[in-house]
């Protein structure tokens, strides 16, 4: 059973100040700046590609910055200008890894009891918080086997107990499910999510995954080539998405093109109206991306908006039907779920209310 938080000395976990980072001439990361509260969790959430294994391994002090200062729980362990380079092993942190990175011939409790015989932790030291931090995860009757005699679900969990087990004042996890079947991994994610409350843990969770960093994490970063697009609660990012990329990143719902006609705003090529001038109104140019939120869509003819689209496919899922349609008269897809039955050919009026429209402005 889990039985006391871990406790940091530092009000802030992890402060990140304009870092900046390149591979040879490539630059990989752009003013990065980060304040993480201890005790929250920073999701690190963005395409392959956009720099979160970096960003991670100059916290963990595996790469230095070229620019830029990071805090580690107060301590400044990175800052290229004061010649400050912390080794990872002075950083003090935990790390989960993908793969879970278990030594296959030591038991549980000998992978967990590592990272203090590392430390030099006298033994009976040792032994009382590999036995506490293994009750955390709850395997505590299992610190004799072996990882290969564990399920997946149960190597991550030892994995974690190793993470943990110095109390470390922030923790690293590097996509740590997704290695994980789509079952076990949901499961998980929950079951992360209570571990990760019940241990006040202080932890940067990097993730391709969006349902995984809106569930786990008090704020997410949500990462574009190399820049933070926007470092928001997930909260704040369903509801006023900063830019149309993080929009689509989070694939919030249809993004349409809109064109400002005399009468008003329209979708781009159509007569389709969409009511909108008073929130679109620092738009100066007369185009605009506007996302319908999937979450704003309704078929019971509640919203003051209507939009006629057909449907063009219908999944079944457990919680109702997927439905993707197009808007009647171009070729933009809009995706919802639905309560009701439908059949790929059926009209359908959908309704929204033009406050849950967000607009984004278009270079002319
Ligand atoms: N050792 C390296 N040398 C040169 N370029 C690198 C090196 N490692 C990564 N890169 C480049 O840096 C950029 C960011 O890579 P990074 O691995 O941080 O992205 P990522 O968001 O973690 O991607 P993924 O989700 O696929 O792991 C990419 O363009 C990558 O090709």
């Amino acid at each position: 059973m889990i039985t006391k938080p871990f406790s940091t000395s530092a009000d802030q976990a992890l402060t990140i100040r304009s870092l900046s980072m390149s591979y040879g001439e490539a630059p990989v990361l752009d003013g990065i700046n980060v304040n993480l509260a201890a005790g929250e969790v920073l999701g690190l959430l963005g395409p392959s590609g956009c720099g979160k294994t970096t960003l991670l391994r100059l916290i963990s002090g595996l790469l230095l910055p070229n620019e830029g200062q990071i805090e580690i729980a107060g301590n400044l362990v990175a800052d290229r200008s004061k010649g400050i380079a912390l080794p990872p092993e002075q950083r003090g942190l935990g790390m989960v890894f993908q793969d879970y990175a278990l030594w296959p011939h030591l038991s549980v409790a000998k992978n967990v009891a590592f990272p203090l015989e590392m430390q030099k932790r006298p033994a009976a030291d040792c032994k009382r918080r590999v036995g506490e931090a293994l009750e955390r995860v709850g395997l505590g009757a299992m610190a004799q086997r072996r990882p290969s005699d564990l399920s997946g679900g149960q190597q991550q969990r030892v994995a974690i107990a190793r993470a943990i087990v110095a109390e470390p004042p922030l923790v690293l996890f590097d996509e740590p499910l997704s290695n994980l079947d789509r079952e076990l991994r949901e499961s998980m994610i929950d079951e992360l999510g209570d571990l990760v409350a019940d241990l006040n843990l202080s932890a940067v969770y990097v993730t391709h995954d969006h349902g995984e960093a809106l569930t786990l994490s008090d704020q997410v970063a949500v990462m574009q080539g190399g820049r933070i697009e926007q470092l928001a609660s997930p909260d704040e990012l369903i509801h006023t998405p900063a830019t149309a990329a993080v929009a689509d990143f989070l694939r919030l719902g249809c993004l349409l093109p809109a064109h400002r006609a005399p009468s008003g705003w329209c979708i781009q090529d159509t007569q389709i109206a969409l009511s909108g001038n008073d929130v679109s109104s620092g738009i100066e140019a007369g185009l605009a991306q506007v996302l319908l939120p999937e979450h704003a869509l309704r078929l019971d003819g509640s919203g003051t908006e209507k939009l006629k689209a057909d449907v063009v496919r219908v999944q079944t899922r457990s919680t109702g039907r997927a439905l993707t349609l197009k808007v009647c008269g171009t070729d933009h897809l809009i995706r919802l779920l639905s309560p009701e039955r439908a059949n790929p050919g059926d009209r359908l009026e959908l309704s929204f209310s033009p406050h849950d429209l967000r607009w984004f402005p278009v270079a002319a």
